[in-house]
């Protein structure tokens, strides 16, 4: 279980935006500096720019000595100025904020992965692979964008309406009062209305695009098994049809967004009038000087600029909540944590079930019903009873993966509730029957299970796995490679490799859950004979079906109405 005060990631509950972006505040202030620097280049090129082409053509017309006397140097030095600042910031903005996106991405996933390992398997057992998979990809990729498409934009559009609005001021009152209105409505009200309006298609978007990722790798994984079952053409129409709904939401989508940017276009362009009759009148009283007039409409072309992205920026605020809400959910810790506490277990690696009850958390079934048990080191087990009574379940249980119900585990005079995962997996190796193999040679493979062994280890692997000659005989010998989930293997021979794998760790215990399923009889004895000649000093423990195994054994343990004969 996990303690209470070991608070894990997420937002509301969990997590702290501002906790995990601290390693990237830097990137952040100086991300929103620049995005700004970039607009006030943007709005200093326009602004000067009107001013500049009505203030040459009014010299133009006034006469040659007036056209001489005009200084167009100055401000053309100020347009260039502005152009370059507004390339060079926005270079720099952008190859700074992806750079903190990215690591922003980074450190979320390592995070939830870190808060993911001690839910496996039990906190994840109602969890499908794909939902987990687009959890850890697409919605930590939505949630860092957070930081570029949400508190960038935003942050510039407040912070430069500020210095827009004061610029206007200097010249003309009434046009900062329009400026100011305009860009509150492009701001404020128009973000928060795509906010809301948007909210529940984004949310039927994220679940449709979750339900196609979680339908197509289950797909993916069980291809050869649909298309035998010949249902692999119904489970494609689903997925046709999921991706047609999920299109039409992200058309809606769309249309919302760009409406959003229409009625800010619309109101740009209001603006715009209302400051050219306002400045026209001006001019007449005096008040502005006719140069001023082109400089303050393409102003506040300008200032608009920082407002267009909002639309799009409100619905990646809505993107980010939701995601985080189901990175929350997906890490929230449950009854079920694995322990990550560490205590550490010491010789003799002896084993005691004392009086255990247990069933699956999502079976309300006893596998166990106050079994006890006492395996010493160094013992050769054969663990046997009907299919279904709790053989396998057995592993589950000193792996503390599931929480008991009754009862107590010890292992090297340790409860097993207080040992790592990790430690235990040092003294313990485990073949299971669903063993999976990696897309990579023999050696690889070997080499995973154990990165240490050396030649003579392998080579001792595969001789007692019956596997040596098999790996001799190929052209590449242990650098063949092997495929996905060891494809190019026969069944038997994929399984003799994975107990190479477990007899390579060279640890006190070996649990073997089937070992010789599959095998004929002779390579089975022959596999079995070396195994135990082989690691005398090992505590074997062999759940098995088969009787030719059992009187190789030291001991026979038989499972019966969850209990230990
Ligand atoms: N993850 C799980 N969630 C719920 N029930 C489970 C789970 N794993 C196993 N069970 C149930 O627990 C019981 C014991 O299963 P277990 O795999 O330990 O049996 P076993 O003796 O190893 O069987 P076999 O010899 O067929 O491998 C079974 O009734 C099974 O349905």
């Amino acid at each position: 279980m996990i303690s209470k005060d070991k608070k894990p990631i997420l937002f509301r509950n969990y997590f702290s935006f501002a906790a995990l972006a601290s390693p990237i505040k830097w990137h952040l202030i100086l991300g929103v500096i620049l995005a700004c620097i970039a607009a006030i280049g943007n709005f200093g090129l326009l602004f000067l720019s009107g001013w500049l082409l009505a203030s040459a053509a009014v010299a133009g017309l006034g006469g040659t000595a007036i056209a001489k006397a005009f200084n167009i140097i100055l401000p053309a030095a100020g347009v260039r100025f502005f152009a370059m600042l507004r390339i060079v910031a926005r270079y720099l903005e952008r190859v700074i904020t992806h750079d903190g996106a990215l690591r922003l991405t980074s450190l979320l996933r390592v995070n939830i992965f870190k808060h993911l390992i001690p839910l496996a398997p039990a906190g994840l057992i109602n969890q499908r692979g794909g939902d987990i998979l687009g959890r850890f990809i697409t919605d930590t990729d939505l949630v860092s964008a957070y930081y570029t498409d949400v508190i960038i934009p935003f942050a510039r559009a407040f912070i430069c309406t500020i210095i827009f609005v004061f610029t206007f001021i200097w010249f003309s009152s009434f046009s900062a009062l329009a400026l100011t209105v305009g860009l509150f409505i492009s701001c404020c009200v128009i973000p928060v209305c795509v906010y809301y309006l948007s909210y529940h298609h984004i949310q039927k978007t994220i679940n449709y695009k979750n339900t196609l990722q979680t339908n197509f790798t289950e797909i993916l994984q069980n291809l050869g098994e649909m298309l035998v079952l010949g249902i692999a053409p119904a489970r494609m129409s689903d997925i046709q049809q999921t991706q047609y709904i999920s299109d039409r939401n992200k058309w809606i989508l769309d249309a919302i967004e760009s409406a959003g940017r229409g009625i800010n276009t619309i109101i740009m362009m209001l603006c715009i009038l209302i400051t050219l009759i306002q400045n026209v009148h001006e001019y007449h009283q005096g008040i502005l000087t006719g140069p001023e007039i082109p400089m303050l409409i393409l102003g506040t072309l300008a200032a608009f600029d920082v407002t267009f992205s909002l639309p799009l920026a409100s619905q990646a605020a809505a993107k980010a909540y939701l995601s985080e809400q189901r990175l929350d959910d997906a890490c929230k810790p449950t009854d079920f944590v694995s322990n990550t506490s560490s205590l550490s277990c010491s010789q003799p690696y002896d084993l005691y079930l004392d009086n255990v009850s247990f069933h699956y958390p999502n079976n309300p079934m006893k596998v166990f019903n106050q079994a006890s048990l006492t395996i010493k080191q160094g013992e050769h087990i054969a663990l046997v009873g009907p299919s279904g009574i709790g053989k396998s379940s057995l592993i589950n249980l000193l792996f503390s993966f599931y929480p008991l119900s009754e009862g107590k585990i010890t292992f090297g005079g340790v409860d097993t509730r207080k040992i790592s995962t990790q430690d235990l997996s040092s003294i313990i190796s485990v073949v299971t029957q669903d063993f999976h193999l990696f897309s990579g040679t023999i050696k690889e493979n070997l080499l995973l299970a154990n990165p240490q062994s050396t030649p003579t280890e392998i080579e001792e692997a595969l001789r007692i796995s019956q596997l040596y000659d098999f790996v001799s005989g190929l052209a590449e010998g242990l650098n063949t490679r092997i495929g996905n989930e060891g494809i190019r293997l026969s069944g038997g021979q994929a399984k003799r490799l994975s107990i190479a794998q477990g007899l390579i760790r060279k640890t006190p215990w070996l649990i073997l859950d089937e070992p010789t399923e599959g095998l004929d009889p002779q390579t089975e004895y022959a596999l079995m004979t070396a195994l135990l000649k082989a690691r005398p000093e090992t505590t074997i423990i062999v759940i098995t079906h088969r009787d030719a195994i059992l009187p190789l054994m030291s001991r026979i343990i038989t499972m019966e109405n969850g209990d230990f004969l």
